[in-house]
């Protein structure tokens, strides 16, 4: 089958079987899903229904090296070039066990939507020399070789899909928002999906508005900065704070959280995407230091990295949603939902009256949505469609996202 046959073949049928995956900026592994797509004859999607999950969390030495490969200086590009391969395997090896688990037919899957692994996001344009003098140019690069994958589990696979978006002046970020209105509207309801994965991330769904009326950014940090500070203070132990336990131990440092307000990028107005290259090793290194300057336990830094994540939160709330519509519901998604601390700090940052609840409560189990949103993604590049929300990326125009890769056969 080459590329038009799965095209066609794909277009006759209103009910498709994709897998979703996505391994995110907090370097925990790999997410992946299976859903169902019904959708009219033109690809307009109905519905998108889980069927199943499953993760693949990495090894410490596989995050080490990713981690390594996403700060400037210390990463090298041989690691790079064997990462691409070597992360290939991560996701092939996610889709054969899911599809192990699910007992589905490997032939009943259409293809694989797969983001891949951020290891340089750069929205912000820098020069570089072009053929007729200097160019301002924006990049993002997501890694996990697609034909890689295609060849260990002998499906399709759509990847790659920020460079569209980007090649029409948008930031390549945040395009998860694109299945949220299906997910979480509720009729008559202000509602906000927050996303806290490694980066945080809001999509607002005003209340009364429809599809249209949607917008999205990235908030700062999720729990970038608390897993690092916990990983270095218990010598690798813990990779996170589970439940957000030991953030409850420690005392807010009131200092050293509006330190840390004072950057920049939470005044600046959407649409905005950031990710590891700002808040990554360094970052934290640098907090530790400030922490250390005020003679902060671990537990207090950990309570104000908490504190931060929330605040930062609340604050894009007040500054650029609130303005727009009332909220009822703050749904939150991603891992950071099992971090009680974080949770009732958001609910604490907030104006009375607006709700904070996990999005397992409403159905969508918190580590699916993104892999959900991929699968989408492969959905509407398949169809033709555009799945870039111009508004929230500042992209130019709305275009069809991702490119297609072939298995053999
Ligand atoms: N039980 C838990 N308690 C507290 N935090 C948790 C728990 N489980 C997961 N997390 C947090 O969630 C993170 C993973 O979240 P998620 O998989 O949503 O991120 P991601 O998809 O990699 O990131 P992004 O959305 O930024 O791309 C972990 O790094 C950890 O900080
Ligand atoms: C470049 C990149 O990988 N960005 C991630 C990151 O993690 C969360 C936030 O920052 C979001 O902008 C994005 O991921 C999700 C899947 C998105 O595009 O919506």
């Amino acid at each position: 089958m080459n590329t038009n046959d799965l095209i066609h073949r794909y277009r006759k049928e209103t009910t498709h079987r994709i897998i979703g995956l996505m391994s995110g900026t907090s370097l925990d592994g790999v997410d992946a899903v299976l859903v169902t797509i019904t959708s009219e004859a033109d690809g307009h999607v109905e519905s998108v229904t889980l069927e199943d999950q499953v993760a693949i969390p990495y090894t410490n030495d596989v995050k080490a090296m990713v981690n390594r490969l996403c700060v400037k200086g210390a990463s090298d590009i041989e690691d790079l070039c064997f990462a691409h391969f070597g992360l290939a395997h991560w996701n092939g090896e996610a889709v054969n066990r899911l599809i192990e688990h699910s007992t589905v037919e490997r032939s009943s899957i259409a293809a694989i939507g797969m983001h891949g692994q951020t290891v340089w996001h750069a929205p912000v344009p820098r020069t570089f020399p072009g053929p007729e003098g200097t160019l301002d140019i924006t990049g993002t690069l997501q890694i996990g070789n697609a034909q890689m994958v295609a060849s260990l589990t002998g499906l399709p696979v759509i990847s790659d899909f920020r460079s569209a978006d980007m090649a029409e002046g948008g930031e390549g970020a945040p395009l998860a928002p694109y299945i949220d209105y299906l997910l979480f509207h509720q009729e008559g309801k202000g509602i906000a999906v927050q996303n806290i994965g490694g980066i945080g991330n809001v999509t607002v769904l005003p209340q009364g508005g429809d599809e249209e009326a949607i917008f999205a950014f990235d908030t700062g940090p999720g729990n970038m900065i608390i897993d690092q500070i916990v990983a270095l203070g218990t010598h690798q132990k813990q990779q996170y704070d589970d439940g957000g336990t030991i953030a409850a131990r420690g005392t807010v440092s009131i200092e050293l959280l509006t330190q840390m307000m004072r950057d920049p990028y939470f005044a600046k107005k959407p649409p905005k995407s950031t990710g590891r290259e700002v808040y990554g090793s360094d970052y934290s290194e640098q907090v530790l230091k400030q922490a250390e300057a005020l003679k902060l336990s671990f537990e207090d830094v950990v309570a104000t990295a908490t504190a931060f994540t929330a605040k930062t939160i609340a604050s894009s709330y007040t500054d650029f949603v609130l303005p727009v519509t009332t909220l009822d519901t703050v749904v939150v998604s991603g891992g950071g939902a099992r971090n009680k601390t974080l949770l009732s700090m958001i609910k604490g940052y907030l104006p009375e009256g607006i709700s904070v609840q996990p999005s397992d409560e409403v159905g969508v189990p918190d580590q699916a949505r993104e892999a959900m949103a991929f699968a989408l993604m492969a959905h509407e590049s398949l169809m033709g469609r555009p799945s870039n929300i111009p508004k929230v990326t500042g992209a130019k125009r709305r275009v069809v996202l991702g490119t297609i890769t072939m298995q053999q056969l």
